[in-house]
């Protein structure tokens, strides 16, 4: 049985259509791929997931269960993650209390399993959020929704404006992370043969709708059809 399984959602913001009958499914510990232009829809099937856009119809299930009316608290008491573009981490607190503030308790990590993943964390652990280069906040994001325990991560574009070395190390440990920990992965990324040399499966959104999809290895095979997708 699919971890997550999304059937033929509408979903947008107001009374803007966005995503439109889009359905896709994710198993436990696979990692899928969502790449597209700007503009496409692909933040918005992260935000949707997350019940921050609106859902027009269709439904979303996990572990075979509807969510599709749950809050976003509760989806993330489900076991989803969501890392947000905008990394939204609080500029005011410590990189400890960053990390707190979204802890679970009998949660699979705990402050020390963070600095284990992330020892930069551990360095900078007295920091404010707003003292930090760009890989630690994105290590900050990242470490604190893994202190929710999530069966499911989201990632939406987590190496943009990254260095390529941080991108390097920050690509390393997700991998390492979901052989360790068994979680699924959905990421939204730019770079797209980077991302489906990472990933088990792929789609291609264009205009809210899945206009490509298969396993990453065969993608890349074939990336001239994929960047047909892309390019503007
Ligand atoms: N909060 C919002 N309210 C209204 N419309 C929005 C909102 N957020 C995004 N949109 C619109 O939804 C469409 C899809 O945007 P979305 O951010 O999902 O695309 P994307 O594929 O993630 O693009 P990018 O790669 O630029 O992040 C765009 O036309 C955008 O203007």
């Amino acid at each position: 049985m699919s971890l997550l399984e999304i059937e033929r959602l509408t979903a947008g913001y107001g009374e803007a259509v966005v995503l439109e009958e889009m359905s896709l499914s994710v198993s436990e510990g696979e990692c899928l791929a969502v790449l597209g232009r700007n503009g496409v829809g692909k933040s918005t099937l992260m935000l949707a997931i997350m019940a921050h856009a609106a859902r027009f119809a269709g439904r979303l299930r996990w572990d075979g269960h509807d969510f599709s009316t749950l809050s976003t608290n509760q989806r993330v008491g489900l076991g989803l993650g969501w890392v947000p573009q905008e990394r939204e981490i609080f500029p005011s607190l410590t990189v400890e209390e960053n990390l707190l503030v979204a802890h679970r308790r009998g949660g699979r990590f705990d402050l020390n399993g963070i600095y284990e993943v992330f020892p930069r964390l551990k360095q900078r652990r007295r920091n404010m959020g707003d003292k930090l280069s760009g890989g630690e906040q994105q290590m900050l994001a990242i470490g604190r929704t893994l202190m929710t325990s999530p069966r499911l991560l989201l990632l939406d574009e987590p190496f943009e404006g990254l260095a390529p070395v941080i991108v390097e190390e920050l690509e390393e440990t997700l991998m390492r992370l979901r052989r360790d920990s068994g979680f699924a992965i959905i990421i939204v990324e730019q770079r797209a043969e980077d991302v489906l040399r990472l990933s088990d499966r792929a789609i291609v959104l264009d205009r809210g709708k899945i206009v490509l999809e298969g396993k990453s290895a065969e993608l890349l095979a074939d990336f001239e059809q994929v960047h047909r997708w892309l390019s503007v």
